[in-house]
């Protein structure tokens, strides 16, 4: 089997991209913010408060003739930016592109934060990390990927994010059409269960390169790049204007400022992302400063190579034994 959908960007900077999903009997459609950064799948549900729905489409479990409740089964999760949300399981049929698993974990949210609340466009998330990560107790459940992983034709996912225009996850197959050149694997590390790489090095615009070991996280689930404060504060030095700015909680400069581009490495081969992206947004509507789409890492105690990279390039996510991770231009 395989399966395609596509990646839409939910704002004007691309804070996070959503793929259409359809869950239960009749089908039910959700947009879910596809996640290589966690491991469950959860969703907006007739269970959420209507007090913390906002507009977001939920999945009603009763209304599905192949729902089933995971008796005495919960969840509770909390993201790295303060979010979090909770709730039960149901197993029922699930649908990505055309590819469809017959009893999928559904985690079904009865208590959201606030910050999902506001986010309207996401209904929910679907995990994409490794199912070590997952957390329904008292038995945890696989990931939608881990479950269809044998009947794909390839054990294997592509992201090929884009920045304003909507992309594709690819399941199963590997797309000759969306890359050039050759895919770069390099091995993945998969404790805790991050899709973690090194990468080998780096370059602030037309500088030399610095070859150097940067081990982080493929993370589709995360808006910005996240690297160590060295490397943050040699881009930055390139960026009249630029401060670290404790009140905006990172590195902003005046969007006026010419911005260089941001080389990284994968092995030899090397990946560019340009200046745009870096240019991530006005702290403000309408306001003059810009917050940067490259902050450091030091508060989070590991390196995020999120959607501001991924855009950058075509990923191969390769869930065979051992994992690996490909890296190619597009
Ligand atoms: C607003 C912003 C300044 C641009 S942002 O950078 O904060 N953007 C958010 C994403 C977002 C999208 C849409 C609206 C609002 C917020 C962002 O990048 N959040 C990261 C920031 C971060 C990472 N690390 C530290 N801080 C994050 O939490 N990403 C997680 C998914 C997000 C959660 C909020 C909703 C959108 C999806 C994540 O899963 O990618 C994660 F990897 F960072 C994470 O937190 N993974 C949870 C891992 N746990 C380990 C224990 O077992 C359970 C799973």
């Amino acid at each position: 089997d395989t399966g395609s959908a596509a990646a839409v960007p939910i704002d004007d900077v691309d804070i996070a991209y959503v793929t259409p999903v359809t869950i239960g009997t009749p089908p039910q459609t959700l947009q879910l913010d596809f996640d290589t950064g966690s491991s469950d799948l959860w969703v907006f549900s007739s269970h959420t408060p209507a007090s913390q729905v906002r507009g977001q489409e939920i999945y009603s479990p009763n209304k599905s003739s192949t729902a089933k409740l995971l008796e005495g089964h919960t969840w509770s999760i909390t993201y790295g930016d303060g979010s979090a949300s909770r709730g039960n399981v149901y197993v029922d049929n699930f649908t990505v592109g055309g590819l469809s698993v017959a009893q999928q974990a559904v985690q079904t949210a009865q208590q959201v934060s606030s910050s999902f609340t506001s986010e309207t466009n996401i209904d929910g998330l679907l995990g994409l990390g490794f199912s070590t990560l997952n957390t329904v107790s008292p038995k945890s459940q696989l990931t939608f990927f881990d479950n269809a992983k044998a009947s794909l034709d390839s054990p294997v996912f592509t992201v090929d994010l884009k920045a304003q225009a909507a992309g594709t996850y690819d399941f199963g197959f590997i797309d000759k059409a969306k890359y050039t050149g050759e895919i770069t694997y390099v091995p993945v590390n998969t404790n805790p269960g991050y899709w973690t790489f090194t990468s080998s090095g780096y370059a602030v615009g037309s500088g030399s390169f610095s070859s150097q070991s940067i081990t982080g996280i493929a993370d589709t689930g995360t808006s910005l790049v996240y690297l160590p404060t060295a490397i943050v504060t040699a881009y930055y030095r390139q960026v009249s204007g630029a401060t670290n700015s404790r009140n905006y909680g990172g590195y902003v400069f005046p969007c006026s400022s010419a911005l260089p581009t941001f080389t990284f490495g994968v092995g030899d081969a090397r990946f560019t992302i340009p200046s745009s992206y870096i240019s991530y947004s006005p702290i403000a509507p309408g306001s003059s400063t810009c917050f940067g789409g490259l902050q450091s890492s030091s508060g989070l105690g590991i390196n995020i190579w999120g959607d501001v990279a991924l855009k950058a390039a075509f990923v191969v996510f390769n869930g065979a034994n051992p994992p690996t991770i490909g890296w190619a231009k597009k």
